[in-house]
This record gives structure tokens, C-alpha cells and sequence, in this order.
């Protein structure tokens, strides 16, 4: 992949594949079971939002909340991907907020329907400039932090993730071709909540990558 700017790989990537409870505190924090198989969901592209611009509060959503992720950027396509082949696979990685209207969510849960409105509205992923392979050498032991208004709120490890960056690579392309472009978000660690208007939003990798929005 040779484009680092996230205009350009909004036009290439042709899917947000998203990881859910892929932390166990995580899981626990919202009342969920510790899954025994990925689970997977998709976002719409036009959900990305870069920065410069807000996250908007969708409309009827009483509770936004903020979701820290480590983003794997597709380099080359493929399906069917072993594990052992999956980094020939990854272009890059990315940081990005995986945005939730906790509350459509929970209305969604309860009634059997999928969570596509509460995950997918526009603005709900906030991303970052793609950083090299080479800039993040071990995507699997590194600290994403998240603050709001500069109060910690977010600070976990990708150690600690269930289902490891080729397990997710593999698993996923046996189902979806995975294109150059398309970005994986693994899911987020513990301390999820909301957000408000005029909330400032600064999140990181490490002291690799960080980025800041506004809540309008
Ligand atoms: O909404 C959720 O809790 C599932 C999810 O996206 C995650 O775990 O990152
Ligand atoms: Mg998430």
C-alpha cells in the first residue's frame, strides 16, 4: 500500500471489518460472556472521520460512548489467509475509535436486531494517519490510552487481546475477501463510556500515534 493519508485509503478500503469483546474486562465490564469465536460486524466507510472534523452525537442517542482500537490496514488482498501468511497481508496499522450509541445498541440486543445503526452512523471512526509496520513492530504488546478532557479513561495492552491479530486475519478472510485497504478494527480494552457535547476526545498508541476530536 502506498498511500499514508487516510483520504486516500477511505477510497481504496471497501470495508471496516470490527472486532466486539475482544478483551475479556472489556467483555465483563459491559455484562458479556467471554466469546469463544470472534464476533464480527462490519462499518460503512462513510463512518470514517478525520482529523480536523467532530464526532457528531447520532440522532436519539442518549449515550455515546468511546471505544479505543488498534486498526490493521489491509496491504494486500486475499482470502483464505493462514496464520502464517497473515502479516504478508497487513499494510499497516492505524488508530481509530470504534464510536457507539451504547444505548441504540442495548435496544438492538434486546430485541435480536444487529447493531449496524449503533455502530455505523457517520463519524463513529475516528482514524488516524496509517503508521509503517516498521514504526509499530509488535502491534500485539502495545498500550492503547484514551482520555476525555484529559481524564484517563481507556489504558489497556494488546497483549491482553482474546483473539490475536493473524487468528482475526485468518478467521475473518475464510469468510470475507479482505482488499487492499480495508481496515480491521480488534476491539477495544476496558473502561468504555460516554461522551458530550463539547467533550474533547484525545487518544493513543503508545507514544506512537495519537489524535484528538471534539464531540459536537
Ligand atoms: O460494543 C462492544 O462492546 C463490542 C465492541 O465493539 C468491542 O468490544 O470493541
Ligand atoms: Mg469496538
Amino acid at each position: 500500500m502506498t498511500s499514508n493519508t487516510v483520504l486516500k485509503f477511505r477510497e481504496l478500503g471497501k470495508k471496516i471489518v470490527a472486532v466486539g469483546r475482544n478483551y475479556k474486562e472489556h467483555a465483563a465490564e459491559l455484562g458479556n460472556a467471554v466469546p469463544t469465536k470472534p464476533i464480527l460486524f462490519l462499518k460503512p466507510t462513510t463512518s470514517y472521520v478525520t482529523q480536523g472534523h467532530n464526532i457528531k452525537i447520532p440522532p436519539s442517542c442518549k449515550s455515546l460512548h468511546h471505544e479505543v482500537e488498534l486498526g490493521i490496514v489491509i496491504g494486500k488482498t486475499g482470502s483464505q489467509i493462514t496464520e502464517e501468511r497473515a502479516g504478508d497481508h497487513i499494510g499497516g496499522y492505524v488508530l481509530a475509535l470504534d464510536m457507539t450509541a451504547r444505548d441504540l445498541q442495548d435496544e438492538a440486543k434486546k430485541k435480536g436486531h444487529p447493531w449496524t445503526l449503533a455502530k455505523g452512523f457517520d463519524t463513529s471512526c475516528p482514524i488516524g494517519d496509517v503508521i509503517s509496520k516498521e514504526n509499530l513492530p509488535n502491534p500485539g504488546n502495545v498500550q492503547l490510552w484514551l482520555k476525555v478532557n484529559g481524564e484517563t479513561k481507556q489504558d489497556g495492552n494488546t497483549k491482553d487481546m482474546i483473539f490475536s491479530i493473524p487468528f482475526l486475519i485468518s478467521y475473518i478472510s475464510k469468510y470475507f475477501t479482505l482488499e487492499e485497504g480495508d481496515v480491521i478494527l480488534t476491539g477495544t480494552p476496558s473502561g468504555v463510556g460516554p461522551v458530550d457535547k463539547g467533550d474533547v476526545i484525545d487518544a493513543g498508541i503508545g507514544e506512537i500515534s495519537s489524535f484528538r476530536f471534539k464531540v459536537e
